[in-house]
């Protein structure tokens, strides 16, 4: 099989490496296509028995998957100035946000279009991946595409596209949530007097002794609250200044204003 990245950043890098971490895939067999020259170097060093090339210098393409990894901004710009040509049976793979398949297909005059929703962990093979299809493609090439998805973290089929904009607001842009509540936290420590590299510790051993909590348990969320929360105590306290600012509520319209972005990326 050979793969073509088309946007050879973040996540386009992290799902190349995946690939060739787990074999699916040789080297040689994965072209990485990059905006500028400049890049190709810096992407050589890394990949080193890879095809790198420049977006105009491509002028044919001979690849089973091409893989859309930029900007949904940009990818206006790709489709005036394509100088080679989809080959009439590959797959392509988007993972822009918010671009349909139904514009992906009209856009690029190709049927087979994959869309999916990854997410930053993927560079650690911790990512989880929402994808749906279009018509046409056999149960053998979506499980190659799974296959692949799955060298990055774990994968979701969804029969429905819509929700995919929904994953996007909720894991796809969820790591930063999280990053942004940790700050929040570690900036809590260091103004009650805790050094920072201090807080930090605090605060990311916290989180992961949470998460594997909640994974290794058989109580709900609030009953896992109510553990720590102590009637009249600290906790309680805490919680109750996060329910009178109704920070909860504030966290979802965030996850919302993030979906109707998605959406709107697609205009
Ligand atoms: N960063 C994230 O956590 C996630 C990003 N995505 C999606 O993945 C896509 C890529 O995001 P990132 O990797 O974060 O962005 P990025 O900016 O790191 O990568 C995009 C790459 O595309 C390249 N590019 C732009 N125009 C090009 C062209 N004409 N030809 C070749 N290369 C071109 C840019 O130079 C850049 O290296 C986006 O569509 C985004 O919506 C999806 C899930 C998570
Ligand atoms: O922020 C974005 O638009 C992309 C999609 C999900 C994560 N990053």
């Amino acid at each position: 099989m050979k793969i073509a990245v088309l946007g050879a950043g973040n996540m386009g890098l992290s799902f190349s490496k995946s690939f060739l971490k787990y074999e699916l895939i040789k080297p040689q067999n994965l072209h990485l296509i990059t905006r500028s020259q400049i890049k190709k170097e810096i992407i050589k060093s890394v990949f080193p028995d890879s095809e790198i090339s420049s977006f105009n210098e491509v002028k044919e393409l001979e690849a089973d998957l091409i893989i859309i990894a930029v900007k949904p901004q940009d990818f206006a710009f790709v489709v005036e100035n394509l100088t080679f040509k989809i080959p009439g049976k590959s797959l392509v793979l988007s993972i822009m946000a918010g671009i349909s398949i139904e514009k992906i297909q009209k856009f690029l005059k190709h049927k087979f279009v994959v869309r999916a929703m990854p997410n930053s962990p993927t560079l650690l093979g911790m990512g989880i991946t929402g994808y749906t299809a279009a018509e046409g493609i056999s149960f053998s090439e979506l499980m190659n595409v799974e296959r692949l998805l799955n060298s990055t973290g774990r994968s979701v089929y969804l029969e429905d596209e819509k929700l995919l904009d929904a994953v996007t607001a909720l894991s796809g842009s969820g790591p930063a949530y999280f990053y942004y509540i940790i700050d929040a936290m570690i900036k809590a420590g260091t103004e009650m007097g805790i050094d920072e590299n201090l807080s930090k510790l605090f605060v990311k051993q916290t989180m992961l002794g949470a998460y594997h909590l909640i994974n290794n348990s058989d109580k709900s969320l609030e009953e896992l609250i109510k553990d720590v929360a102590s009637k009249g105590g600290t906790t309680e306290a805490a919680l109750k200044t996060f329910d009178d600012r109704v920070l909860k509520s504030i966290l979802k319209d965030g996850i919302l204003s993030a979906e109707k972005r998605a959406k709107e990326l697609n205009q």
